[in-house]
This record gives structure tokens, C-alpha cells and sequence, in this order.
């Protein structure tokens, strides 16, 4: 009998803001939470989550450089600037998902889809929540529509928050990994990591709803993370250097800071697997950014 064949592989996951990815990752990475963040990561990639399986491995990242800019662009400038954008953010990379919602396919969609073709990357797609879709005749004729003059390693209609279609997203993405033994140990979950997640959450969100207006030198730190039963306290202090930088993070009577508190938590609980208290502070410390024993801190150096 031979023996059977064990893959692992780096696994993009890619899709425009309220997809489903976070749900998808956390259904994926399912009950065996082995969430890895105080390795060293290209900073390319960004973790989020490690699922393991009997056949092998899927190590899901982020890679922020292909995420749609924000601002206007033209296009053409999109375009150009896109391949090579996609190339550099997914090196390393196996595979990638990709991440629509079922009965949909936008700009953003088709930006994405350019960005990791371009990439000359296996890309599957995942038709998510198909569960909200009433008329279920609907789902074929939309397959058939979106993977018309598109190429994909394979597609799947799935429930990300059912947990339906999964096993066999699985088997077709582990296809596309090497064959080599796990990247990460399975049980690698510690305070420490997702201490250090709870942060990289709270930046992520950051960045994405303040784009452009994130001013440059922000950086966030957890002063207190601690695990009552199953609710975590986590307090956050957002630093930035000047009062006028504060009041952008903050936004009008608050309304900013408490949105980007409120998405920050939904994810940590959601790969948590538990109830979060999240506490931010926004304070200013000037020129933290030279400042040798700020930087230390803040977990800049060693
Ligand atoms: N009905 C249904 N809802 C889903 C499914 N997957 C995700 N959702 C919901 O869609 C919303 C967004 O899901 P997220 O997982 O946060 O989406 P995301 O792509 O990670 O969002 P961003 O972090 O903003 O990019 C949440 O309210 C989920 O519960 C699904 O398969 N079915």
C-alpha cells in the first residue's frame, strides 16, 4: 500500500471587503485554532490562519498589495501598475482564493481576478454564501457567466458561514500545494501570538478605513491582554505623533475610532473563538518614531 501523498502549501486569500473571508479562513482553520504570529513572516504576507488537515496543510495569507487602492485610479494605471504589483505581493505563494459573493461580480471583483491572472497564479474561486441566495436555479447560469473568458484551477459554491462545499474546496486547493511536510506545527497557539494578532487586527483595520489618511507614523501596541473564561479584555493604544493625526484617527464625536474598534473585534472573536472587550486609545508621542527605546517597545527591534 502506498503511502499517502501529504501536501502544504501558502494559500492566498483574496476578495473585496465583506466577502467572507475572515468567515471562510475561521471555517477553514475550524475547531483546531492554531493561529501562528510570532514567527517571522515575509512582509509580504500576512497570516491568518493555519488549517490542518489529514492530507496536508493550508497555510492562508493576506497579501496586501493586491488589495484595491482606495483612490481613483485611472484604468490604465491600474493595470499597468497591477502585474507587477500582484507578482511581488504573491511570491511564495501556491495558490490563491478567490473570494465573491455568489450572484456578484464587481469592479473590484474583476480587479482582483486581473491582479492574480496576471500573477500566473492557480487562482480558485469561491462562490460564497450561496445559502442567502433564494433562488437556488440562479447559481448556474451565474457560474457559467462568471467563468466565461476566466480562468480558474477549479470553482466552488460554498457556505463559509454553513460550513457547506468546504471539504471539497480543500481537497481541490491542497492539489495545488507541494508535496512536503506541514510548514507549521499544529498546536502552535499561544497568548503570545494572538496577543500579537489582536494587534496586526486592529492595524489592518486601521488601514483600511483610513486608507490614504492613515498618517504614516501610526503604530499599535497592546497594553493588556487578558484571558477571563471565555472572554478576552484586550487594551490598545494607537500612537501617532501629532494631535492633529489623533483627531483624524479618532474621526467626528468618535464615530471613526468606534468603527474600527467594532470590526477589529468582530475578528478577533471570530478567529478568537471567543467573546472580546476591546478598549483603544488613540495618544500621541512625539517623534516616537526616532525614539530608539519607543521603538523597542513597540516591538520595533530586538
Ligand atoms: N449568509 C452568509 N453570510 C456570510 C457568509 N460568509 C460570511 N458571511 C457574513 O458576511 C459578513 C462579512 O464576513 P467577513 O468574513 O467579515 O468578510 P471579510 O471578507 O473578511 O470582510 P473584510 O474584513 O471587511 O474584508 C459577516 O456578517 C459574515 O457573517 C456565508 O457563507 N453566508
Amino acid at each position: 500500500m502506498s503511502t499517502p501523498v501529504y501536501r502544504a502549501g501558502h494559500v492566498a486569500v483574496i476578495g473585496r471587503p465583506n466577502v467572507g473571508k475572515s468567515t471562510l479562513t475561521n471555517a477553514l482553520v475550524g475547531a483546531k485554532v492554531s493561529i501562528v504570529s510570532n514567527r517571522p513572516q515575509t512582509t509580504r504576507h500576512r497570516l491568518l490562519g493555519i488549517a490542518s488537515f489529514d492530507a496536508g496543510q493550508l497555510v492562508l495569507v493576506d497579501t496586501p498589495g493586491l488589495h484595491r487602492d482606495q483612490g481613483k485610479a485611472t484604468a490604465s494605471a491600474m493595470h499597468r501598475s497591477m502585474n507587477r504589483a500582484a507578482r511581488g505581493a504573491l511570491e511564495g505563494v501556491d495558490a490563491a482564493l478567490l473570494v465573491v459573493v455568489a450572484g456578484q461580480w464587481d469592479e473590484a471583483d474583476e480587479f482582483a481576478y486581473q491582479a492574480l491572472h496576471g500573477a500566473r497564479l492557480p487562482v480558485v474561486l469561491v462562490v460564497n454564501q450561496v445559502d442567502r441566495q433564494k433562488d437556488k436555479t440562479a447559481l448556474l447560469p451565474y457560474l457559467a457567466k462568471v467563468t466565461e473568458g476566466r480562468e480558474f484551477a477549479a470553482v466552488h459554491p460554498v457556505s463559509a458561514l454553513k460550513r457547506k462545499g468546504l471539504e471539497a474546496l480543500v481537497k481541490d486547493v491542497l492539489a495545488l500545494c507541494p508535496e512536503q511536510p506541514a510548514l507549521y506545527g499544529e498546536d502552535e497557539i499561544t497568548d503570545r501570538s494572538q496577543r500579537f494578532l489582536a494587534g496586526e487586527m486592529l492595524r489592518e483595520q486601521l488601514m483600511r478605513q483610513l486608507g490614504k489618511e492613515l498618517p504614516y507614523a501610526t503604530t499599535v501596541e497592546i497594553e493588556r491582554f487578558e484571558a477571563d473564561g471565555a472572554l478576552y479584555r484586550i487594551g490598545a493604544v494607537i500612537w501617532v505623533e501629532r494631535d492633529g493625526q489623533k483627531a483624524i484617527v479618532i474621526g467626528k464625536g468618535g464615530e471613526r475610532l468606534r468603527d474600527i474598534g467594532a470590526k477589529a473585534r468582530q475578528h478577533m472573536e471570530r478567529l478568537f473563538g471567543c467573546k472580546v472587550f476591546l478598549e483603544t486609545w488613540v495618544r500621541v508621542r512625539q517623534g516616537w518614531s526616532d525614539d530608539e527605546a519607543a521603538l523597542r517597545a513597540f516591538g520595533y527591534r530586538d
